[in-house]
C-alpha cells in the first residue's frame, strides 16, 4: 500500500480554495465589445491566456452570471486589452458591477470598431471560435484576427487578491528560454 502523504487537504470550503488560486500570479486584461446599439461594455479578466499560435488562439473565462458575456457572445468578436500598472482603476472600473463602465473611460475603435481602452500594454481583437463548459464559468476560445500595437511599460498584477506592478518591464533570460521552446522543432524527445 502507497504511504500516506502528511501534505495537504481534500478538505476546503470556496475561500480556501480562492486563496490557494490567488498565490497564482497573473496579468489583468479588460474584454470588451459593443452591444446591440453600438455601445462599448466589457468585464476585468485574469482568466486569459494564449492558447494555439497556429492558428492563433486565445482563451477566457467569464462566469455565467457574466452580463458582458452574452453581449460578446451575440455580437461574436471582441477585444482583449492586456492592461499597464497605470491602469488599476481601470481594472477596478470593470471588476464591479456597473451601468456604464464606459463612462470614465477613453477608448478608440478598432479597425471592426470594437473598443479599444487607451493606453493599454496591447490589444487583440478576436472572433470568439467556441464555448465550453467550465463549472460556474465559460470557457471562450476566440480567434485573434487583429493586433495593436505594443506600449513598452509595465504590466498591472493580480496576486493574493490584490495589484501589484513588476521592477523591469523585460525579464529577458525567460524570454529566451521562451523563444526556444515555441521554434523547438525537435519532436517530442523531451516528453
Ligand atoms: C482583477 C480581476 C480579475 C477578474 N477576473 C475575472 C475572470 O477571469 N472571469 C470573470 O468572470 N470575472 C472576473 N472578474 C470579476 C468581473 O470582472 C466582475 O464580476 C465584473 O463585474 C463582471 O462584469 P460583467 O459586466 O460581466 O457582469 P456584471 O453586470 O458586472 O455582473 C456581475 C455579477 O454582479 C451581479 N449584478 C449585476 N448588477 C447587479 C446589481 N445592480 N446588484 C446586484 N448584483 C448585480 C450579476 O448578476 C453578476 O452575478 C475579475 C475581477 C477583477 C478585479
Ligand atoms: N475567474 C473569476 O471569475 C475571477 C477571478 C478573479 C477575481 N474575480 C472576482 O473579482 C472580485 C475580487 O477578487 P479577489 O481576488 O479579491 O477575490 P479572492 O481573494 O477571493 O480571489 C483570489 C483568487 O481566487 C480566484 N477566484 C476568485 N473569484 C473567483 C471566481 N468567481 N471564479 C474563479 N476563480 C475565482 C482567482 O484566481 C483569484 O485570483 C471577486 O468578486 C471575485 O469573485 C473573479
Amino acid at each position: 500500500m502507497a504511504p500516506q502523504s502528511p501534505y495537504g487537504t481534500d478538505e476546503f470550503d470556496s475561500r480556501q480554495f480562492r486563496t490557494a488560486m490567488g498565490q497564482f500570479c497573473t496579468g489583468v486584461t479588460v474584454i470588451t465589445t459593443l452591444d446591440a446599439d453600438d455601445k462599448p461594455v466589457g468585464f476585468a479578466c485574469q482568466s486569459f491566456a494564449a492558447l494555439s499560435l497556429d492558428p492563433p488562439l486565445v482563451i477566457f473565462c467569464p462566469m455565467k452570471t457574466s452580463r458582458t458575456w452574452p453581449v460578446i457572445e451575440a455580437r461574436g468578436s471582441f477585444v482583449v486589452n492586456v492592461l499597464s500598472n497605470r491602469q488599476q482603476q481601470v481594472s477596478a472600473t470593470f471588476g464591479a458591477p456597473g451601468q456604464d463602465k464606459f463612462a470614465t473611460i477613453d477608448w478608440d475603435p478598432s479597425p471592426a470598431g470594437m473598443p479599444v481602452i487607451r493606453d493599454n500594454l496591447t490589444w487583440v481583437e478576436c472572433d470568439v471560435e467556441a464555448v465550453n463548459d467550465g463549472g460556474d464559468h465559460h470557457i471562450v476560445i476566440g480567434r485573434a484576427k487583429v493586433l495593436g500595437e505594443v506600449l513598452q511599460d509595465k504590466p498591472l498584477l493580480f496576486y493574493r487578491g490584490g495589484y501589484l506592478s513588476t521592477e523591469h518591464p523585460r525579464v529577458t533570460p525567460a524570454q529566451e528560454e521562451l523563444e526556444n521552446f515555441i521554434t523547438w522543432n525537435g519532436g517530442d524527445t523531451w516528453l
